[in-house]
């Protein structure tokens, strides 16, 4: 990086840096690399260009622009990523939420309000909560909901613990070391998760953005990707409240054969959503009435 000593000098180093067949947008990459490590604001960088670049800053986007030709994500080496508005941390054992999961908390707040009109609170199990991104957002958005955030790995639950008291969320969000349903006991009016669902098989050809740096226990879904969902479909019954729904991420093919395992599992499909970019990316059940079969 010797030479690159004003902002403007550095911001084409970084982006020729970056300028390799993998990364899709490098001038992006590389202001956004720039900016969080040296502190300077977008506004800065424009009314600014020939300010210097203090040393430590040099030597820490160094490291960064090191560590993203290594196919680090971009927000992983940051550390954090923004879900639904809010800044979550990352860390080694969370999924880094993705905006498609966005789609299941989209469709599920219009249930949890309309809980919240009915019985005046609503209590919400997030299985596979990783970062918490899915309660938290959820929580975020409606003062009178409660959420319990399973996980099996105790990392994951660490980091959806921090981030709950970071965003003010704490009392609201509690965390539980379960395989799915095993160590829960309660029952809860909607059931949301965003399970492993990519088939193991897959995992090896995935991006290595994924593939290296997401652990494998939020990806792997098992042989055919589905095994989660009928964990889950089995497990809910006990679970969830009457009149209760659940609301499912899946993967973009998923949509007929994870609709079957609800059906056969005594759920009716009472809502589907897709992701911005059309994809199937969301499914909602609640259990089957007579009239139904
Ligand atoms: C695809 S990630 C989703 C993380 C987060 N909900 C999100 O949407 O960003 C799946 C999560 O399920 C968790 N998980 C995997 N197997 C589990 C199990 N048997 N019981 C509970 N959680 C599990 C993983 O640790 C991971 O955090």
């Amino acid at each position: 990086m010797e030479g690159a000593t004003t902002l403007s000098e550095l911001l084409r180093f970084a982006r020729g840096r970056l300028t390799v067949p993998y990364i899709d947008d490098p001038a992006l990459e590389a202001r956004m690399i720039v900016e969080h490590f040296s502190g300077i604001s977008r506004a800065d960088a424009i009314s600014s260009p020939d300010r210097l670049i203090p040393a430590e800053a040099l030597v820490a986007i160094d490291a960064a622009l090191r560590r993203r030709l290594a196919h680090e994500p971009i927000h992983r080496i940051f550390g954090r990523r923004e879900f639904y508005g809010l800044d979550l941390l990352l860390s080694p054992e969370t999924l880094e939420p993705r905006p498609d999961t966005e789609t299941l908390v989209e469709a599920m707040l219009p249930v949890i309000s309309e809980t919240v009109a009915r019985k005046g609170e609503c209590r919400i199990l997030d299985l596979g909560t990783g970062t918490g991104a899915i309660a938290l957002a959820l929580l975020s958005k409606i003062e009178q909901a409660v959420a319990t955030g399973v996980d099996i790995s105790e990392g994951a639950l660490e980091t959806a613990a921090l981030n709950a008291g970071r965003l003010g969320l704490g009392e609201r969000f509690t965390p539980v070391r379960s395989d799915w349903f095993a160590n829960i006991f309660e029952q809860y009016d909607a059931i949301v998760s965003n399970p492993p669902y990519i088939p193991a098989t897959h995992i090896d050809s995935l991006q290595a953005d994924v593939r290296d740096f997401d652990p494998r226990g939020a990806l792997d879904g098992g042989e055919d990707g589905l095994d989660a969902y009928r964990l889950i479909s089995e497990g809910a019954h006990r679970c969830l409240a009457a009149g209760g729904t659940i609301g499912v991420e899946i993967g973009y093919d998923q949509k007929d054969a994870v609709t079957g395992i609800f059906q056969r599992a005594g759920y009716r499909l009472i809502n589907a959503a897709r992701d911005l970019a059309g994809n199937d990316r969301v499914l909602m059940f609640q259990e089957s009435r007579p009239e139904d079969a």
